[in-house]
């Protein structure tokens, strides 16, 4: 469960994100809409520690991620593409992250494998597509087995079998009862996916709740009920 209570940021002048106050509940993936700069980076930022909100808080699991007693190990995240050193393989690579969040080698195996990540695993990251390195994302992620996943963007860079592969591996993963935040811009294949939505627009909330609650004859697809609320393109 992922919990934000009048979650606030501002970059100087700037408000970024404004009073947001919403629920992710587990056991369904939950899609995080809005326009560009709609501030959802910086609240999955936020609830994942790496920013300070001005006001309110995040928490997960009904704790701020400072106070995780072992974070990898309840949440896994995809934020952007960095971190990989580029000459350690997609393995080596696995293998430090392990270590460093006391994760087992076996379980190294076993990412690889369900990600997909086992028939490259050799090969240096600097080498890896944009799709590869998207899958190796997200086996860091899960190194941990966590019961929340927060994934910024995950499917960028996958080709329709990729994305087709992305979109029953997360909902296998909510169907186990893990609680999945995913942004996305891609609204048919969001429709798809989550069973939530969370939309917001310039920093605050539009509409929360489930997909089927916001699709009606007046608004038959997620993007006539985007376009609607955020008066934007997705
Ligand atoms: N470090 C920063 N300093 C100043 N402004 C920032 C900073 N990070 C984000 N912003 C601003 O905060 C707002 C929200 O940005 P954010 O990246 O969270 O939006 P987003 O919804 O993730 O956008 P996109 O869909 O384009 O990825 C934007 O106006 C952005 O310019």
């Amino acid at each position: 469960m992922i919990e934000t209570r009048g979650l606030s940021k501002r970059f100087g002048a700037v408000t970024a994100v404004s009073e947001l106050t919403f629920t992710v509940a587990p056991g369904t993936v939950t899609a995080f809409l809005g326009p560009n700069g709609a501030g959802k980076t910086t609240t999955m930022r936020m609830i994942l520690g790496l920013l300070t909100p001005s006001a309110g808080s995040a928490t997960i699991n009904g704790r701020r991620y400072a106070d995780l007693r072992r974070p990898s190990s309840e949440v896994g995240a995809v934020l952007d593409d960095s971190g990989f050193h580029p000459s350690h393989t997609a393995h080596a690579h696995l293998r430090v992250y392990a270590c460093m969040g006391g994760h087992s080698r076996s379980r190294v195996a076993e990412v690889m494998e369900v990600t997909g990540v086992a028939a490259f695993a050799g090969r240096p990251t600097r080498t890896l597509s944009t799709g590869m390195r998207q899958r190796l994302h997200l086996a860091t992620a899960l190194l941990g087995d966590p019961r929340v996943l927060v994934l910024d963007e995950p499917g960028n860079g996958l080709d329709p079998e990729g994305i087709a592969w992305l979109r029953g591996f997360l909902r296998g993963l909510a169907g186990e009862g893990r609680t999945v935040l995913v942004s996305s811009h891609v609204l048919s294949e969001v429709e798809q996916l989550a069973g939530h939505v969370v939309m917001i627009r310039e920093g605050r909330l539009v509409t929360a709740g489930a997909v089927t609650g916001l699709i009606s004859a007046e608004r038959p697809t997620l993007e006539h009920v985007y376009l609607g609320l955020t008066g934007g393109a997705a």
